[in-house]
């Protein structure tokens, strides 16, 4: 067990009460809260570290080479998002089964939302992919000292692991995913025909995925799956650089998460070996909160 951020203690007390020290480690920034355990609790792990720097899976490797680490905390509300998804990025490396953490209430909301709702975006789509997350119950802002403004939360997240990841993928790589989601959230007003037009053009000009060929004027062309390409005679073409009409005219938020992984197949295609491509290390952990 890992509790991130414990202070001074509060929670690790009672988790310690529990469960004892043996097993038990803690991540801390505060040189001052690290003094403080160390006294409280000298046969307890505690390492001063920021949480964001963490590498789970050589954490998980060094202190329970043999099974996954569980996370715990009440977090760090600035840099809540960006810790979940350096979560899910540990995930698949079976580093990570699951994390029982306390974070401001919208942003819980955010994990659990559902499509065509405000509070759908970013967040929903890739803990609906990647865990089955639960909002246990809300966490009144009156509980806490000093009172914080916003109300909170306990969320738990019991990550799929990699198999059942790889299966809900089917092939395609979560940057390709990462990309597809973000870019469709930066606007969430707009379509996806719009949204996406900028990935399309990339997809196109940056020498990847190219799956389709077209001939013209003796010249073959590759452009990706799901953009249509039309030969002008002579050695001219013109890609057409629009989603097709189904995707195209829909919103984000209409979107289910899985919905997702098949327009990014449609976009950049997919990996050949699905049992062994990379579904890398520092996919998600980059995107900051508030984002979508
Ligand atoms: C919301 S407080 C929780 C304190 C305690 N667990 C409790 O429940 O009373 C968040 C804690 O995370 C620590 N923290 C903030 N940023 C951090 C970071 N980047 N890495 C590690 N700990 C951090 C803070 O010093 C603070 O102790």
């Amino acid at each position: 067990m890992v509790e991130l951020g414990p202070g001074p203690g509060a929670l690790t007390q009672v988790l310690i009460e529990r469960y004892g020290t043996e097993n038990f480690s803690c991540i801390e920034i505060d040189q001052r809260a690290v003094q403080v355990l160390n006294e409280r609790h000298p046969t307890l792990d505690v390492i001063h570290s920021d949480v964001l720097q963490v590498d789970y899976p050589t954490l998980q490797s060094s202190l329970s080479p043999n099974s996954p680490l569980a996370v715990i905390g009440n977090l760090p509300y600035y840099i809540t998002s960006q810790i979940l998804f350096a979560l899910a990025d540990a995930s698949h490396s079976t580093a990570v089964r699951t994390a029982t953490v306390t974070m401001q209430l919208e942003v819980g909301q955010r994990l659990v939302a559902s499509t065509s709702t405000k509070a759908y975006g970013i967040l929903s789509v890739a803990f609906q992919i990647y865990a089955d997350t639960r909002l246990h119950f809300k966490i009144p802002n009156t509980v806490f000292y000093p009172k914080p403004k916003v109300e909170s939360c306990l969320v738990g997240m019991s990550f799929v692991g990699e198999d059942e990841l790889r299966r809900r993928l089917d092939g395609v790589r979560p940057s390709d995913l990462r990309r597809v989601v973000q870019m469709s959230f930066q606007q969430r007003r707009k379509t996806l025909r719009s949204s996406l037009r900028r990935i399309l053009m990339e997809v196109h000009n940056g020498d990847k995925n190219k799956v389709n060929d077209i001939v013209t004027g003796g010249r073959k062309v590759e452009v990706p799956a799901g953009v249509k390409a039309r030969a002008e005679g002579g050695d001219k073409f013109a890609i057409q650089q629009e989603l097709p009409e189904e995707w195209g005219s829909m919103r984000p938020e209409e979107l289910k998460p899985m919905q997702f992984i098949e327009l990014t197949r449609l976009i950049y295609g997919e990996e050949e070996d699905k049992e062994n491509y990379e579904l890398g290390v520092k996919v998600w952990r980059k995107l900051k909160h508030g984002k979508g």
